[in-house]
């Protein structure tokens, strides 16, 4: 049954001169988690899109077998509810439907995948994404009730409110979303205009959007999925504001699915991508939800009104720093794909001659194309191995916020708001160059990258505007640099700034030494960071106010963010392959990608580089 490979791809990949299978258990985290990647997605196409033979049966029963203990439940009979009502309907492309029919193919795709998640009892997230990536590809109707919607029940609930809403949120008894945006503000949380007024007598929240500005605007899943939402409002008890609070509200009856009374519902409209995302608008006209229904994990408003306030009033925002973290890491697959698919195109396409008369060539073979797809290459494994060092750190950070130590939460939100923005961008300007690098064939749906790139740039607006997310990590390297020009201790991740001196050994005819690497854009960081805040100073000298001075320096503070997540990524993805224990021909070609990652990332931002000698 195994097709035949185009000749020019088998030869290109028999002259690897390493194991790639080292490499792609790297990066999925070992054989057995790679075996489970490649084993889910499988489980479902067999099941879905090709008739069962008696082999495919047996393969299949083979393949469970292996993991008899997971799929014990598993109705052996390949002819299983959800799948038979999927498969009476077949199998349909998305790329020529409208965004209507596009929406209900995703749905009834994701709606099979979620029956069966249950039913194969797939606890694990990272499994169940692999269930789902490929059948379900791009913008899941349900995504914000995978991600956000749970993740804020698990961080900003009380244990009984967990108790009581997750098994609620597992089973698929509702499906949520997390509305906090409004069509007015989505930066400025503190201009949030939605109301949350207790009323003491009835032990009650009102919520109201007392504006057309304060309509819930852009939230995934509300135009049409999602029958209770994670709603962020302004806390109003005793005739005070008490900033924004998170509340279960439910949005649409759970048998006929018909917004409930006081609640005006319905999608955005069309958009740049994200077709199967059905982002949506809410108004709510008083709407009433009892006392226990506000989240209270951290603040609290007693049946009299009282409102004990969080212990930190930024844990609110955990959902928000939890789901960068999700998008740093999905940046850098999603560019794996671009890369990959624009690769093997190159390795197949002929076209023009390098010699005249000697036939056309694998355009992988100009160095303009190597060029354009070996950054890229470098790039993803940058963005990927860097993203997995980020989160290595936040569940260290973690872990101690559980136990209500909360000093590494501003290095937390500053690394996660700095490097979400740093791989979007990154990861947007990479998918158009794959698909550049395609040429015609790359414009066409049917290559895949058009649409990585038109539903993940989005990536570079949500959770948190990238300029603006910058602008976030700039507040604490700038309080760092100050701390530094006073001789203080810093934190760990930013003691560069007081150690970093540019004494780099390696000369232009040299092999350049990695150490000088990382150096280098240490130094670099520690320079533009220095500079953004001598600006600043600059600014308060000249009279300006703290916020304008602020703005003032604020393009010089949005560079010092991304200086600093380009340091940060150099120096994880160097420092993760020297230490990864691969064979010497998979690390020296591991090593050499990281230095073309550097030396490239050198030549986009000579300026720095050359400013800082
Ligand atoms: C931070 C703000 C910009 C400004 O905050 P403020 O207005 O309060 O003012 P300050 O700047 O003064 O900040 C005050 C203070 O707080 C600190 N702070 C702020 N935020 C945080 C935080 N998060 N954590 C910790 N600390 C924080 C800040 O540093 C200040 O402290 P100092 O004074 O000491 O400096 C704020 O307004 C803000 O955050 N704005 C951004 C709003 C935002 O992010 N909105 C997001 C809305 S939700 C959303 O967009 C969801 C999108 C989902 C799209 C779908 C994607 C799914 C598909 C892709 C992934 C696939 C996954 C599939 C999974 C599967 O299938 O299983
Ligand atoms: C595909 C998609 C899915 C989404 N899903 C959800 C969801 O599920 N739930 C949800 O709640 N929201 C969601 N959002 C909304 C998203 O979180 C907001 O769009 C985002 O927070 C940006 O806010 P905004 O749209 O108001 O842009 P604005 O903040 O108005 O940004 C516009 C411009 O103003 C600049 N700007 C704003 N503030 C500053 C500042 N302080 N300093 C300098 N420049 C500034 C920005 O840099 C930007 O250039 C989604 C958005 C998209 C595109």
């Amino acid at each position: 049954m195994g097709k035949s490979v185009n000749p020019d791809l088998a030869k290109a990949r028999s002259q690897a001169t390493f194991d790639p299978a080292n490499l792609t258990n790297y990066l999925y985290g070992g054989p057995e988690k790679l075996r489970r990647k490649r084993y889910l997605p499988a489980f479902v196409f067999k099941e879905l899109c090709t008739e069962m033979s008696l082999t495919d049966l047996c393969l299949i029963f083979l393949g469970l077998l292996t993991h008899v203990s997971d799929y014990l439940g598993l109705t052996l009979s390949i002819e299983n509810m959800a799948a038979k009502e999927y498969k009476e309907e077949g199998f349909k492309s998305t790329d020529d439907m409208s965004r209507e029919e596009a929406y209900e193919e995703s749905m009834r795709r994701a709606v099979y995948t979620n029956k069966r998640v249950l039913q194969l009892n797939l606890q694990d997230q990272e499994e169940q994404y692999y269930f789902r990536e490929i059948f379900v590809p791009g913008a899941n109707p349900f995504a914000l009730h995978y991600v956000m919607f749970k993740d804020a029940i698990n961080t900003q609930g009380t244990e009984d409110q967990i108790q009581k809403w997750l098994p609620l949120a597992e089973t698929y008894a509702v499906t949520g979303t997390y509305a906090q945006t409004e069509l007015g503000h989505g930066t400025f949380l503190r201009g949030l205009e939605t109301t949350a007024e207790y009323d003491v007598q009835r032990e009650e929240f009102i919520l109201n959007t007392p504006t057309i500005t304060s309509s819930k605007f852009w939230p995934g899943a509300l135009g049409k999925t999602a029958n209770v939402a994670i709603l962020n409002a302004k806390l109003i008890t005793k005739g005070r504001n008490c900033g924004m609070q998170s509340f279960w509200v439910p949005l649409r009856h759970l048998e006929t699915h018909q917004p409930l009374p006081g609640i005006t519902v319905g999608d955005i409209g069309p958009k740049f991508g994200y077709h199967t995302s059905d982002n949506g608008f809410l108004q709510l006209n008083r709407v009433r939800i009892p006392r226990e229904n506000m989240l209270m994990r951290y603040s609290k408003v007693l049946q009299d009104g009282t409102f004990v306030p969080p212990e930190n009033d930024r844990l609110v925002y955990v959902p928000m720093t939890q789901f960068r973290f999700v998008v740093i890491g999905r940046s850098g697959w999603t560019l794996a794909k671009a890369v990959t698919v624009a690769t093997r195109y190159s390795a197949v396409r002929r076209q023009s001659e390098i010699t005249p008369g000697g036939g056309e060539v694998q355009i992988l073979d100009f160095q303009t194309q190597q060029h354009k797809l070996f950054t890229q290459i470098a790039s993803a494994y940058a963005m990927i191995i860097a993203a997995k060092a980020a989160k290595d750190l936040y569940d260290s950070a973690f872990s101690k916020m559980e136990k209500g130590n909360l000093e590494d939460l501003p290095m937390l939100h500053a690394l996660t708001s700095s490097m979400k923005a740093f791989n979007t961008w990154e990861m947007a300007t990479g998918v158009e160059q794959c698909r550049m690098a395609c040429g015609g064939h790359g414009y066409l749906l049917a290559s895949g990258i058009p649409q990585m790139y038109t539903d993940m740039v989005s990536a570079c607006t949500y959770e948190g505007e990238n300029t603006v997310m910058c602008l976030q990590a700039a507040r604490f390297l700038n309080k760092c640099q100050e701390a530094a020009n006073k001789g203080e201790r810093l934190p760990q991740l930013t003691r560069f700034l007081q150690t970093s001196r540019l004494n780099i050994s390696s000369s232009l005819d040299q092999d350049v030494d990695l150490n000088d690497i990382i150096a280098a854009y240490e130094f670099r960081a520690a320079t533009v960071i220095s500079e953004a805040n001598a600006r600043l100073n600059a600014g308060l000298a000249m009279g300006k106010s703290q916020s304008e001075a602020w703005n003032y320096a604020s393009q010089l503070l949005v560079k010092a963010a991304l200086a600093f997540s380009h340091w940060f990524t150099v120096r994880a993805l160097i420092e993760n392959m020297r230490g990864a224990g691969f064979d010497n021909s998979t690390e020296t070609l591991l090593l050499q990608l990281a230095k073309l990652y550097a030396l490239d990332g050198m030549l986009r931002y000579s300026g720095d580089f050359r400013k800082v000698g």
